[in-house]
Formats: structure tokens, sequence, C-alpha cells
């Protein structure tokens, strides 16, 4: 079970009709990420960090290639069951929140649960808890619009853990915050891939989190290749 893989990629392919002419982003991405392991995907814009992640996370299906989630093959399950696998085994943050303006910082953070139908009361003390692990037990009946750029980040990421996934792909989860909420943001991911074994994906251009990552993998011209340690 400890050496199960968590994410499988295999020969992934991406390319988008433009015109009559195809742009291939992706042209054969080979990656596997094991329980715990921590990754760092860095590359100039544009060059296809978050299609990648969406690929990798179920959420785009590929021009060709394999993507494995737990050993399940991502692009063959029926749109239900892949929705399914995603939520109980995939947390992400994005660069922009996209939390609910309408909901509290808690309902938030607890729809991922309370899509499964759990009741209401046996999920909440974990997501206050949660919440309280990211700096914000203050702030829990906070509705997203009261909350500053870092906190909004911090509800995400509660909100991406709250379901206890194997894996978190985030795509530069703090590239719009000041320096010391950053660090804060960076702190709890490491904590938390500690404490709850969950795997981290990053693509990142912040070479302070890049070096705690284990692996360092540039994404260039279609293809990851290894880095030596980014300083
Ligand atoms: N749905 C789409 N249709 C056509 N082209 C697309 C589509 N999605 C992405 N692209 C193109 O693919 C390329 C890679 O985009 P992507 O957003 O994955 O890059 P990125 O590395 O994440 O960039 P950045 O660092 O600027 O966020 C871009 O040239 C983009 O225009």
């Amino acid at each position: 079970m400890s050496e199960q893989i968590i994410l499988s990629v295999e020969h992934l392919r991406q390319s988008f009709a433009i015109g009559r002419e195809r742009l291939e982003v992706i042209r054969d991405v080979n990656l596997q990420v094991r329980p715990g392991e921590r990754l760092a995907i860095v590359g100039a814009s544009g060059q296809g960090k978050s299609t990648l992640m969406h690929l990798m996370g179920g959420l785009e299906r590929p021009s060709g290639g394999v993507v494995r989630i737990l050993g399940q093959e991502v692009y063959k399950l029926s749109e239900s069951a892949r929705s399914r696998l995603r939520n109980q085994s995939v947390g992400f943050v994005y660069q922009l929140h996209r939390l609910l303006p309408e909901f509290t910082a808690l309902e938030n953070v607890l729809l991922p649960l309370l899509i499964r139908r759990v009741p209401r009361r046996s999920v909440e003390p974990w997501g206050k808890e949660i919440l309280t692990r990211v700096g914000l037990s203050e702030r829990l009946d906070h509705k997203p619009g009261m909350l500053s750029g870092g906190e909004r980040q911090r509800v995400a990421l509660a909100r991406a853990l709250v379901t206890r996934p194997a894996l978190l792909l985030a795509d530069e989860p703090t590239g719009n915050l000041d320096s010391e909420s950053a660090e804060s943001v960076h702190q709890l991911m490491l904590d938390l891939n500690q404490e709850l074994g969950t795997a981290l994906v990053i693509v990142t251009h912040e070479p302070a989190l890049a070096a705690h990552m284990e692996h360092v993998l540039r994404l260039q011209d279609g293809v990851l290749q290894p880095l030596d340690a980014v300083h």
C-alpha cells in the first residue's frame, strides 16, 4: 500500500486546434508521484503548466496518453465516476481562490464533503479544525469578500485538503500574494504534506517554495525535464 503510485502519467499529449493549425502544447509527459512526495513544476509562461495540471487532475481530456490516479485510468471513467475520484482523491488550489462568494469560509471549506451528502453536523468539527489549522478560527463566518487575499487563499487550501486527498495539485497558489502571506501558505502546504501525507504537485515560480520540493521539473517544449535544485 505504501508504494502505491498516487499519480501516473504516460506519454501524455495535448494539442489545440488554432484555425487550420494544431498547437502542440504537451508532447510527451511521463511522471509518477508516490505517497507524500513533493514535486514542483516550473516553466516559462505559455509552456503548458496549467494545461498539464488540468490533464493530471482529470479536468480536461488529453489528445493522447494515459493518466492514472490511484491506479484508475482517469479518462476511461464515466464523467460521474471521474468527478467522484476527483472529489475523493484530489485537492486543487488555483492561482485565484475560486471560492463561492455567497458562502462563508466554513461553508466553502465544507462543500466538497457536503456534495457527498454527508450531514453537515458530522463534518463541521473537522471543517472548523482545518480552518483553525490554517490560522482562520476567527474567520469561520466571513464571506470571501470580507477576507484578505492571503486569507482567501488559505480558505482555498483548507477546502482542497478537507477531504484528506492523496494528492494536492496547486497551480501557482501564491502567485498573487505578498511575500509574507505567500510564505505562510507555503509553510502550511508543507506542514499538511507532513501531517496528512498528501503528495504535492505545485506549479510555482517561487524558488523559496521549489527549494522545499524533492523534485523540480521544468516543462519546456511539451516535455518535462529534471532541473537541478533551484536556489
Ligand atoms: N483551450 C485552449 N485552446 C487553445 N489554446 C489553448 C487552450 N488552453 C491553453 N491554450 C494555449 O496553450 C498554451 C499553454 O497554456 P497554459 O495556460 O497551459 O500555459 P502556462 O504554462 O500555464 O502559462 P502561464 O505561466 O502564463 O500561466 C498557451 O499558448 C495557450 O494559449
